[in-house]
């Protein structure tokens, strides 16, 4: 028997999209969750077949190359994904949401044209670069140096740091200072090949968890980038940065629901199989307890990350709520997994069993995209000031 969920009504194509990355993600991604965690390895052939799906440009308007599907359909593919692995599903998102989206936002016609065709198909692999070793969650106070040369073209001197997908990347957006003076206003959006001169990545960074979602630093010194590069205005890069932050916000917490969905696919089989004191241990009412209680936060992560995805598909704003459904999402996320680990008991604690895994992937999703710090301190200003 298979556990019945809450039935959320998005529509024929929303669910025929969910069924079929779910299967897709079932067939290709779960078998190999555990070797991708145990490897420490980016599946980077899994592109071609996800660029055979259609997925990853998602939100890109059909016009542009892309299935013009919007953020909720995202929030479902990320969700479906991080169920198989957690890891692939960041990477995912850091490639469709953090870079594509974003050049389909606010790429010119031309950089949309030639960017976006090898991203879309899974040929290029992409990132964005905003976070530097200095500059986490105060990013504005980056100091990548972007100096003009000429009329023609910026000089970018400097490091981003955290950088997901950064090893594999051929395309990304990177963040820099054109003038360093105003502050954020000082700040400028750039697109970046790999194999500019002057551009190079360090090894890969050695993580706690998401291992099969490579991060590392990204280092220019005297990188030429044509001022046709440009993504959206100089000086107002920042627009580019705080927007991309709250639809990415949005879009990452169906990482944390997939990570749950993760937990209930391991613990509900468990408590049946599970035989202590001459019973299924899910006769136990302490355990049915904890079924209870994760049922329960799963079904209302959902519910609130939906709501943030249907209002930015309506083309609200949703700061607020960006912070808010990936803050609650992403604490019960962790919560949920140390809650699976506690259900299989010994089992749980050894790595034949994915909940170490969970846990250790989970934890991320209250540290990037905004750590569950700066997500409270942006909803309680927001709360502030709008009832000033
Ligand atoms: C919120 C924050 C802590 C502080 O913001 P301030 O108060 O300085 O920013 P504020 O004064 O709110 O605004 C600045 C300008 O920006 C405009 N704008 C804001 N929202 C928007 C918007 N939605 N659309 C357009 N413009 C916007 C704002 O108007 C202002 O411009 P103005 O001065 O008026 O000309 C911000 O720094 C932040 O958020 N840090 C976390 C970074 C952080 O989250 N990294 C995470 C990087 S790690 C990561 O992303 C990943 C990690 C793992 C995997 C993948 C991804």
């Amino acid at each position: 028997m298979t556990l019945s969920s809450l039935k959320f009504d998005h529509g024929e194509t929303i669910e025929m999209l969910r069924d079929s990355v779910r299967a897709f993600a079932a067939a290709e991604i779960a078998p190999r969750a555990a070797d991708i965690d145990r490897n420490n390895e980016f599946p980077r052939d899994l592109w071609a077949k996800i660029g055979d799906l259609g997925l990853h440009g998602i939100t890109v308007p059909e016009a542009d190359g892309g299935a013009g599907l919007g953020y909720l359909a995202h929030v479902i593919a990320v969700e479906e994904i991080s169920r198989a692995s957690a890891s692939v599903g960041l990477a995912w998102g850091a490639h469709s949401n953090l870079c594509i989206n974003q050049i389909a936002r606010w790429g010119t016609a031309a950089q949309k044209a030639k960017y976006l065709p090898g991203l879309i198909s899974g040929e290029h692999v992409g990132s964005l670069a905003m976070s530097e070793s200095g500059a986490g969650s105060d990013v504005v106070s980056m100091k990548l140096r972007a100096d003009r040369r000429g009329n023609d073209a910026f000089v970018l001197n400097g490091s981003k740091f955290w950088i997901t997908n950064g090893p594999h990347a051929e395309t990304l957006v990177v963040y820099g200072k054109t003038d360093p003076a105003a502050g954020p206003k000082g700040i400028t959006a750039f697109l970046i090949e790999r194999g500019m001169k002057g551009f190079s990545t360090a090894p890969k960074l050695d993580k706690l968890g998401m291992r099969g979602s490579d991060t590392c630093e990204l280092v220019f010194e005297d990188c030429e980038v044509p001022a046709d590069n440009v993504l959206g205005e100089v000086g107002r890069g920042v627009q580019v940065l705080m927007s991309g932050l709250d639809y990415e916000r949005v879009v990452l917490a169906g990482g944390p629901l997939g990570i749950m969905q993760a937990c209930l696919d391991v613990v509900v089989p468990y408590v049946h199989e599970r035989t202590q004191f001459g019973q299924p241990i899910g006769e136990f009412q302490l355990m049915q307890g904890k079924l209870a209680d994760m049922y329960v936060a799963l079904s209302t992560a959902k519910a609130y990350v939906y709501a943030v995805a249907q209002a930015c598909d309506r083309g609200e704003t949703a700061r607020k709520d960006a912070a808010g459904c990936i803050l609650y999402a992403a604490e019960k996320a962790t919560w949920m997994a140390l809650e699976a680990i506690q259900a299989l008991g010994g089992n749980g604690y050894i790595n034949d069993y994915p909940t170490g895994r969970l846990l250790r992937d989970a934890k991320l999703y209250e540290i990037g995209a905004g750590t569950s710090e700066i997500r409270r301190f942006l909803i309680g200003r927001e709360m502030f000031t709008e009832t000033a």
